[in-house]
């Protein structure tokens, strides 16, 4: 399998970014980072999470945050359609967006509750998120994977059936803070248990930024061997400095999706010592190198990340922004 001429990617920074953050931005701020990433090209930009705001006030007033964005177009860039029909017939897969490009929100559903609030909320987008951990995913969710699944089935089937695109993350699929190593064959179930309740993309997270190109590519292989390539998203967080040669070694097997976090910014509550995201800035900048479209503005993501930065008063962890920071001095 040879690399796409496209990469689609999937910013996770107003949601991962953000949740592990000490200091918790108004939603004002939230919609205005949106508003930012999607004028710089971003068409995927995750916008929150229906989750206790006990546990993540961070993301407490997602629906506020929907509600500032109803409507929200970006600039078309030419020739950047993309369908994401599968290969194999099975269901989903279909992520093409119509002009004129409305902009895809997708909010991340624990629960039932969870759904009901997204419902409510008029989000088109959800995410619903599992582990390839049993330890973890009892931290994250307080539900054993098991049980997480029973209970993502229906929300799966409803979110469908109202016309929602539906994606699921895997946590934990390179290593667990808690257990350790993670055989491949944990990750290949729950990302195949996702698919077959019909999630039309499967996010494969490195929660930890433990893994290696080999360890990425060969778990990687083995879940594209079960739900075909085109519905698998790669997420890498970069704690080891490991993060874009994990991705390069994915689009090698023929990725097309890939979740990074502007500035770089990210992390788990639930996953201790682990650092922030892959930078979209740094995604950026090896795709164009490679001669691989994304439709994102290099310059003005970076300037998002700067924006963003000093609205928490956290230090950008972009190679790449820290870079074109120092030439604009
Ligand atoms: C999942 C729950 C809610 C279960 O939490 P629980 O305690 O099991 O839930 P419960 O049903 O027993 O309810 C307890 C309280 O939470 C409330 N509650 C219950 N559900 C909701 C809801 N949906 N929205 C708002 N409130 C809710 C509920 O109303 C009740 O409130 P109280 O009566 O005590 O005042 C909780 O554990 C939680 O919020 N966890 C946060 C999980 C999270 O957001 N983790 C980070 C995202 S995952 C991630 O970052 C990894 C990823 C995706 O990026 C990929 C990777 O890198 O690996």
């Amino acid at each position: 399998m040879s690399r796409a001429g496209r990469v689609e990617i999937f910013e996770v920074g107003p949601r991962d970014g953000l949740q592990n953050e000490s200091r918790v931005l108004p939603v004002e701020t939230r919609i205005a980072m949106i508003r930012d990433l999607a004028a710089a090209g971003l068409r995927t930009v995750e916008a929150g999470s229906f989750v206790s705001p006990r546990n993540l006030p961070q993301m407490a007033g997602t629906a506020e945050v929907l509600a500032g964005l109803s409507g929200l177009t970006r600039p078309s860039f030419s020739g950047e359609s993309i369908s994401r029909s599968t290969s194999d017939g099975t269901q989903g897969g279909d992520l093409e967006i119509d002009p004129p490009n409305p902009i895809n929100l997708p909010v991340l559903v624990p629960n039932a509750r969870g759904f009901a609030d997204a419902l409510a909320a008029k989000a088109r987008h959800i995410a619903v998120f599992a582990a390839a951990s049993e330890s973890f995913s009892r931290r994250n969710i307080n539900r054993g994977i098991e049980e997480s699944l029973a209970e993502y089935r229906p929300i799966v089937a409803g979110a469908l059936a109202a016309g929602l695109k539906v994606r699921g993350y895997v946590s934990c699929v390179l290593g667990c803070p808690y257990e350790g190593h993670v055989p491949v064959s944990a990750a290949v179930s729950v990302a195949t248990a996702l698919a077959s309740m019909g999630c039309q993309e499967i996010s494969l997270g490195d929660t930890i930024g433990v893994g290696t190109p080999d360890a990425a590519r060969a778990m990687t292989a083995a879940v594209a061997s079960e739900i075909g390539m085109q519905r698998v998203a790669v997420h890498f967080h970069d704690t080891y400095g490991q993060a874009l040669a994990n991705v390069l070694a994915c689009l090698e097997l023929g990725v097309t999706v890939v979740d990074s976090s502007v500035a770089g910014l990210g992390g788990c509550p639930y996953a201790p010592g682990a650092s922030g995201n892959l930078a979209t800035e740094d995604l950026v900048y090896m795709l164009e190198g490679l001669g691989v479209e994304t439709g994102v503005d290099l310059d003005r993501v970076a300037a998002v990340g700067r924006t963003v930065c000093a609205a928490l008063g956290a230090a950008p962890r972009s190679r790449t922004g820290q870079a074109l920071a120092a030439k604009i001095k």
